[in-house]
């Protein structure tokens, strides 16, 4: 859905990105992480054609964006990291312009109502978007993006400004949108935010491609059909010990934990788990592993220095 091929991008004085190159499947979600000052915000510009790259190509959906940029556009929803808002229109009347500024056909209104109700928006629809808070800010924001339900969705750290409870619910509109078959890649250094929804991970470093991903194993992909655990024993046991368990043998690091794939259902976790107790193992917790999203990175930048 997202080819980029010799991306080439540079500043006056700096060459920001520097032939980035990868292949994004339709219906995945990217977490597009890097240090400060890798070149995320540059590339997602160039992606959403809003820079013109000196070298290299962009292709959305098949269409070369240097070529027919109009055509690509239509297939865009890109929320910028410093985004604008008409201050004087009410949060409908945002929605309303975006709505008929992407050429829906139909309702606009319907739409605009629709768009505000995924973003909790739906009773403060008659106030001015100048007097919101940073946070219902970027939700109008998010909304205003989504609301021509595009096949993809470009976000610069959609998560800054909002509260915890607006993070979880970002984070389950990234859910749904990817369950409506949208392609969507999230900039964030929020890296246990991103991993509660992100299928691959696309590590940049002074404008390179470092590394890019499936979280979790293969097999976890698209589907997100397996789920990272994370065991741990309040001592090492011998391997013999965990011989012959459902999900295969595990490796125990020093200190008795260990992270694996798990494919199966919560059923089948409290199986697992009284299997564990079963054999006498003394298990302090059996849990989805969140912190191998930003291990990995660590490990994968580290990796990639001299
Ligand atoms: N308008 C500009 N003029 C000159 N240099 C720029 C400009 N914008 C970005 N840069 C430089 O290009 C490089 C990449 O910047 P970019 O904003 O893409 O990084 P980033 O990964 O998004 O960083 P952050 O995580 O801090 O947002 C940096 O060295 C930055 O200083």
């Amino acid at each position: 859905m997202i080819d980029v091929d010799g991306l080439s991008f540079e500043y006056p004085a700096k060459r920001a990105l520097d032939g980035v190159g990868f292949h994004i499947g339709p219906g995945t979600v990217t977490a597009l992480v890097g240090p400060n000052g890798a070149g995320k915000t540059t590339l997602l510009r160039c992606l959403a054609t809003l820079e013109l790259p000196y070298a290299g190509r962009v292709l959305l959906g098949g269409i070369d964006t240097a070529e027919e940029p109009r055509r690509a556009r239509r297939l865009l929803g890109f929320l910028d990291e410093f985004f604008g808002l008409y201050d004087e229109l009410t949060v409908l009347q945002c929605l309303q312009y975006w709505a008929g500024a992407h050429g829906l056909e139909g309702d606009v209104t319907v739409a605009a109502r629709d768009a505000a109700a995924r973003l909790g928006l739906a009773d403060r629809l008659e106030e001015r978007a100048g007097s919101l808070s940073r946070g219902l800010r970027q939700r109008l924001a998010i909304a205003q993006v989504i609301i021509h339900k595009p096949r993809i969705l470009l976000m610069d750290e959609p998560a800054s400004g909002l509260d915890p409870e607006a993070r979880a619910g970002l984070a389950d509109l990234i859910r749904s949108l990817q369950a409506d078959g949208m392609t969507i890649v999230v900039s964030s250094h929020i890296l246990v935010e991103l991993a509660d929804y992100s299928t691959h991970m696309l590590i940049v470093d002074k404008g390179r491609v470092i590394d890019h991903s499936p979280i979790g194993g293969a097999e976890r992909g698209a589907a997100r059909l397996a789920r990272r655990l994370r065991l741990v024993l309040a001592r090492p046991v011998a391997a013999a010990a965990l011989a012959g368990l459902s999900v295969g043998p595990l490796d125990l690091d020093g200190e008795g934990a260990a992270v694996f794939d798990f494919a199966g259902s919560l059923d089948d976790q409290a199986a697992l788990l009284r299997d564990l107790v079963a054999r006498g193992l003394p298990v302090a917790a059996l849990a989805e592993d969140h912190t191998s999203l930003q291990d990995q990175y660590i490990e994968k930048l580290k990796a990639s220095r001299p």
